[in-house]
């Protein structure tokens, strides 16, 4: 569930008040998405999503994110926009919270991506890529390396609650990262987080990238390794699908392309994503209590992943 905040009718009519957008008909809260609350908003003169802020996302690097979906929105690339109110101002506070109209985007996300989804999202990503070329600002990326490592010691003995020997697998894959990482490869703002769920599709075509709340300035191609680990493989990580990670990089070539030194590093960049997930999972495995109201999501599955990518042919997990 996704609504932590409640927003009366009245707020909602005060806040659209400001806006050139209709006067309220409806709203719903949104079940997806464990981080905001947000709510479809419908006016007399068309739809939007509220997203209220919960915490997780730092208000201070809202404007970040904001000037980046303008950014990419400008240059055609199918991202909401915070909407601006008469007065031009973006972020209100609704609620007590931080909050943002955006731009209401059609098409649901895929649970079971097909080959020709994954190389739509392929390509999506590599337009992304492509747009943010001329993108100067930047936002240090606080679960790259350094920040899973600090997640990680800060979890300590605690991951054998999640699964027993975890610890043991986690500080082995620490050291084989910390010896292999790249620090040589081209850096750009990147999504970081370009999970089925935050790509909305119809049939085939992508008509909606959102969730920006993590995107940063890291390995650019570390972007690449995120959505073959999130896209390839079954939720659970059981099953990794070759087709679908053929027609992920032939997607991207046709949109952004890489180099050979991008190419080698991918099995280790995925592998440092499937860490990141696993240990972002794992933490709010431990400090979200069992009876809360958000779906805890399973840290194995990014165990299970963790394993492929070390345990698989670089040929089999990147086909040319
Ligand atoms: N601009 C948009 N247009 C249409 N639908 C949207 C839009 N933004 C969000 N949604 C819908 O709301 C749901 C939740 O949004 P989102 O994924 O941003 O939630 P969250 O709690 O911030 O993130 P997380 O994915 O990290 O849990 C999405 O799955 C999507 O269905
Ligand atoms: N996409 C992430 C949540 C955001 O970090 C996950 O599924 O674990």
């Amino acid at each position: 569930m996704a609504v932590f905040t409640p927003v009366s009718a009245e707020e909602l009519a005060l806040l659209l008040a400001r806006y050139d957008a209709g006067t309220l008909v409806s709203a719903k809260g949104i079940a997806e998405g464990v981080e905001n609350s947000n709510f479809l908003v419908d006016t007399t003169t068309g739809r939007y999503i509220l997203t209220l802020y919960e915490g997780r996302v730092d208000v201070a690097d809202l404007p970040f994110f904001l000037t980046l979906l303008d950014h990419l929105a400008d240059r055609g690339l199918p991202v909401p926009r915070a909407i601006r109110d008469r007065a031009g101002v973006q972020v209100q506070t609704v609620a007590g919270r931080p909050a943002c109209l955006i731009e209401y985007l059609t098409g649901v996300s895929v649970t079971h991506p097909t080959a020709a989804q994954t190389r739509s999202a392929g390509a999506a990503l590599g337009s992304l890529h492509a747009g943010l070329r001329d993108f100067a600002p930047r936002r240090p990326n606080a679960l790259g390396i350094t920040g899973w490592n600090a997640l990680a010691d800060r979890c300590g003995p605690d991951l054998d609650r999640v699964a027993p020997g975890l610890a043991a697998r986690v500080a082995d894959e620490r050291a084989y990262l910390d010896a292999h990482w790249p620090h040589d490869l081209p850096v750009s703002v990147i999504h970081a987080d370009l999970f089925p769920d935050n790509v909305l599709m119809l049939g085939d075509a992508v008509t909606g990238i959102i969730d920006f709340y993590f995107a940063c300035a890291d390995i650019r191609v570390l972007d690449v390794a995120i959505t073959h680990a999130s896209w390839c493989f079954d939720a659970d990580g059981s099953t990794f699908h070759p087709d679908r990670a053929a027609a992920l990089l032939a997607g991207y070539a046709e949109t952004f392309g890489l180099s050979d030194a991008e190419r080698a590093a991918l099995p280790v960049l995925a592998r440092g994503a499937s860490l990141r997930f696993a240990l972002t999972r794992a933490w709010d495995w431990l400090n979200t209590p069992a009876d809360a109201l958000v779906t805890r999501k399973d840290p194995a599955a990014f165990v299970r992943r963790m394993d492929a990518y070390r345990d698989r042919p670089m040929k089999e997990l990147f086909p040319l």
